[in-house]
């Protein structure tokens, strides 16, 4: 059976979409409602992939909540402490937890099942999980204690995890994840002696450890740090729920659709993020309007329309913005400097993602016609005369299939191996797209 879809050419894009919750805030929030004191509502929980592996783990370790019919309301008892599971034998591992691929559930597990002793838990991801890094985490949690093995290849997961941390000062290397700090970050109030946290070179993707902070904040715990150098935190304490907290919209989702209108023309509204907004991935509109889109702001709402020109030609560090800089890529190749490439920097930990995007975006960007430079931590992308259709491999990527649908945009149909892989964040994708677009001449 053909696993694909196509999409027919897009004439124009005209509508509203209301995001689903942010991907980053609903696993956060999750794990600080279950360890907090009381019940949390948690309002607009994404219903995606790496949300349910949370949930999944939750259950496991014996948290209990109760969801709507909708998905989209969570209701938890927080257990007013660390995550837990109570042994029998410590021969064994006595529970395992397969996560996916989720990143934000399998670092911060890693960490907030590393402070009580004797439990022995397995703790495991899929072919592409078991690639990716983890071992300046482990590394970081051994420093202050903790108990934990490889048991398949070393730096990896399957992990076991025996609890052990107290606290202490421990040095973590920043460059290749800001989730492995973010997942500290988020144990340490609750180990039993305080820590002071030293961040060893440059810090990648500095945005998430802000929401990390602020999310911790709603939950009762504030922490101090120097320039993102030095945290420090007192140990032994407790996160206090703050009874009802609504999801932010998911940014990069907004992504694709403030995209779609700032190349074709039309006006797209987002619904459920604003200037407010926690995550870093709301300045890609920002992006947009220096391209010559016109973006506004409002309560809740961000919209765009396309300008007179896209001149997509521009040179930027995309440090800060990994997930939406993907979308950035598609829209080189609507510039209308076709001469000057898009030059997207500083973008190294692509290659440990999903899939190794550096190189998957280069390839699949090359069968639409672009001429792309593919550096160690970089993207010259040359937008060409006219985008051709092309099969899109999508590499169990999610992002990659939702940001090379735009190529319809083009006058040209395009085909998405393997759509599924949308619901690691976003499975009601598709429609949403095709809600704003108009695929009649
Ligand atoms: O903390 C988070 O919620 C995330 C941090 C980013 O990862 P890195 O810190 O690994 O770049 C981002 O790409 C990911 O989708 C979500
Ligand atoms: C990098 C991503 O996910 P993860 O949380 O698995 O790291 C992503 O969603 O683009």
């Amino acid at each position: 059976m053909n696993n694909f879809i196509k999409l027919d050419p897009i004439y124009k894009v005209n509508g509203t979409v209301s995001l689903p919750g942010s991907k980053s805030i609903s696993n956060r929030a999750l794990l600080l409602a279950a360890q907090s004191v009381g019940t949390t509502r948690l309002i607009n929980l994404l219903d995606s992939d790496d949300v349910q592996y949370m949930l999944n783990a939750l259950y496991k370790l014996g948290i209990q909540y109760k969801l709507s019919s909708d998905r989209k309301i969570c209701e938890i008892d927080g257990i007013g402490g660390p995550l837990q599971f109570q042994n029998k034998s410590s021969l064994h591992p006595q529970l395992t937890l397969f996560l996916g691929n989720a990143g934000t559930v399998v670092r911060p597990l890693i960490a907030a099942l590393s402070i009580v002793t004797s439990q022995n838990i397995m703790l495991t991801g899929d072919v592409r999980m078991q690639e990716r890094p983890i071992h300046h985490l482990i590394h970081a949690l051994r420093q202050g204690g903790s108990q934990i093995n490889y048991l398949k290849k070393e730096y990896h997961v399957p992990v076991c995890l025996n609890g052990g941390y107290r606290g202490g000062t421990i040095i973590i290397q920043g460059n290749i994840s800001s989730q492995f700090l973010s997942s500290i970050l988020m144990m340490i109030p609750l180990a039993p002696e305080n820590t002071c946290i030293k961040v060893d070179g440059k810090l990648v993707s500095k945005p998430y450890i802000d929401l990390t902070l602020s999310i911790m904040k709603i939950f009762g715990i504030t922490i101090q740090h120097q320039d993102y150098k030095i945290f420090y935190c007192e140990g032994n304490r407790l996160y206090v729920s703050p009874k009802e907290y609504i999801i932010e919209g998911d940014a990069s989702s907004a992504s694709y659709f403030l995209a779609a209108s700032a190349i074709k023309g039309g006006t797209v509204k987002v619904l459920g993020i604003d200037k407010h907004s926690k995550q870093g991935d709301v300045y890609f509109s920002d992006i947009l309007n220096r391209m010559g889109a016109f973006v506004s702001w409002g309560d809740n709402y961000i919209e765009c329309t396309r300008g007179t020109t896209l001149n997509a030609s521009i040179d930027i560090d995309v440090n800060h913005m990994p997930d939406a800089a993907m979308t950035l890529a598609i829209i080189a190749l609507f510039t209308i400097e076709k001469k000057i490439p898009m030059i997207l920097r500083n973008i190294y930990n692509w290659r440990v993602k999903e899939s190794d995007r550096l190189y998957a975006m280069a390839t699949e960007l090359r069968k639409v016609g672009a001429k792309v430079i593919e550096g160690y931590d970089y993207l010259y992308i040359f937008a060409p005369q006219k985008i051709q259709s092309a099969y899109i491999n999508t590499y169990h990527d999610h992002r990659i299939a939702m940001c090379f649908s735009l190529i319809a945009l083009s006058g040209v149909s395009v085909i998405i191996d393997n759509p599924q892989c949308i619901c690691k964040t976003f499975p009601d994708f598709f429609n949403q797209f095709f809600k704003i677009s108009n695929t009649q001449q």
